[in-house]
Formats: C-alpha cells, structure tokens, sequence
C-alpha cells in the first residue's frame, strides 16, 4: 500500500480559459471544463491512499463545486501552471507529507487505477505520461523531497529528463486526459459524462 496521506493537487484554470482546445465541443463550454474537474475529483477522493484534493483555482463557481465534492480548494495566485503547484506544494507540505499533482481533465478516471499508480511509485518521484506518451497525468513528489514540476508541451519527456521514474502501468483511464473533441468522444464512448454537459 502506498504510505497514507497523499495530498492530489488538482490545478485548475478559471472555467472561461480552461481546455481552450475544447471550444465548441460542447454548448456550454464552462459547463464541461467544469464536469471535467467534478468527475476527475471524485475519482481521485475515491482512491485508497488518497487523503485529500486539493484543488488550486481562482474560479469562483469551480470553487464553489469543487468543494462540494469533498475537495479543498486553495486560491490560485501563480503565474502559471508550474508556479501553481509549486506555491500550493509549499502551502500543504510538512514533515512525512507527500504530494501528487493530477490534471483537473481525466473524467474517466478509475480510482483503482490511481491508487496502482501511486502503489507503483513506492517512494520515487515518478510520473505517468498521457495515452500518446507526450503529455503528463501524473506526478509523484518522492516522501519529503520537492514535486519538482515541469508540466508543459513535451513534459513526458521534461519529467524524466529531471529524475521521475515513468511508470508503465496500463491504466487507460487514468492516462486519458480530454485535450480535444477527439478524446471527448473516446470518453463518450466509454459512458462518462454522457448525461452531462457533452449532450
Ligand atoms: N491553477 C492553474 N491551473 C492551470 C494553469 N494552467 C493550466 N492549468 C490546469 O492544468 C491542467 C492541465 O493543463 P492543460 O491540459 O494544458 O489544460 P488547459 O491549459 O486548460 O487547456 P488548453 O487551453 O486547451 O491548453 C488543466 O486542469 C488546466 O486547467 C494555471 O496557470 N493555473
Ligand atoms: C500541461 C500538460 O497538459 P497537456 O499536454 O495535456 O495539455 C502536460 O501534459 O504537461
């Protein structure tokens, strides 16, 4: 079992901005960045070894939902994603803490597939890269030690050039972040978020 504890930082731009890429997928575009986050908070509160989210967003709806999920939420105040997670890393970590940093974008998310990943990251800093290998959808911060993160186009490869061990675990949920209508319509297809702000 990986040590208890784990606090999931999920960073989140305010709803109007977020998945700019997914623009006209659905009517309400703010309404499906923020189903996104709900089903992806969930899953992570539903993981064995995960003690709490942490959301890190200025958005006050998002806010607002979020916790009404079960998450916290923690006031964005970085410059960007990186400094982000790194003010919020400072903000939560003491002694025998340990952070992870989790996309607000994996709807389909299993939570068993969340807590093997993070079994299979033992006491390394590892990370798990997107279903096209590119991206990053996970990030393990080694027990007391600096998350370190470097999310950003090609972070798959930023992370392992920086230390983190990949982890090759199948987990198709977890490695199937929604960037674009074509991964919209892989997690359609998997029955999430059907009913809805996709309709
Ligand atoms: N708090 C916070 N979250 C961010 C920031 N930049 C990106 N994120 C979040 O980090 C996660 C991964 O980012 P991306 O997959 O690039 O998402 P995005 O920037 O919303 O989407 P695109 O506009 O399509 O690039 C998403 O949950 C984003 O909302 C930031 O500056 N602050
Ligand atoms: C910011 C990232 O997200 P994506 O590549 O999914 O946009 C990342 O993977 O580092």
């Amino acid at each position: 079992m990986y040590a208890p504890g784990v606090t999931v930082l999920v960073p989140l731009k305010p709803l109007a901005e977020a998945k700019s890429r997914l623009r006209g997928a659905a009517a309400g575009h703010e309404d499906l960045v923020l189903d996104l986050a709900r089903a992806t908070v969930s899953a992570a509160l539903a993981a064995d070894g995960v003690a709490r989210v942490l959301v890190v967003t200025r958005d006050p709806r998002a806010t607002a939902a979020l916790r009404d999920c079960g998450a916290d939420v923690l006031p964005d105040e970085g410059r960007d994603l990186n400094d982000a997670l790194r003010r919020a890393e400072s903000a939560v970590t003491g002694r025998g803490s340990r952070v992870v940093a989790l996309p607000a974008d994996v709807p389909a998310l299993r939570p068993a597939e969340l807590a093997e990943a993070l079994a299979g990251a033992g006491r390394r800093r590892a990370f798990v890269p997107d279903a096209a290998g590119v991206g990053t959808v996970l990030l393990v911060a080694a027990p007391g030690e600096p998350l370190d993160p470097r999310f950003g186009p090609g972070s798959a490869a930023a992370h392992e050039r920086s230390g983190a061990v990949r982890l090759a675990g199948a987990w198709p949920t977890l490695r199937r972040d929604v960037d674009t209508a074509d991964d919209l319509a892989v997690v359609r297809a998997w029955g999430v978020l059907r009913a809805e702000s996709t309709a």
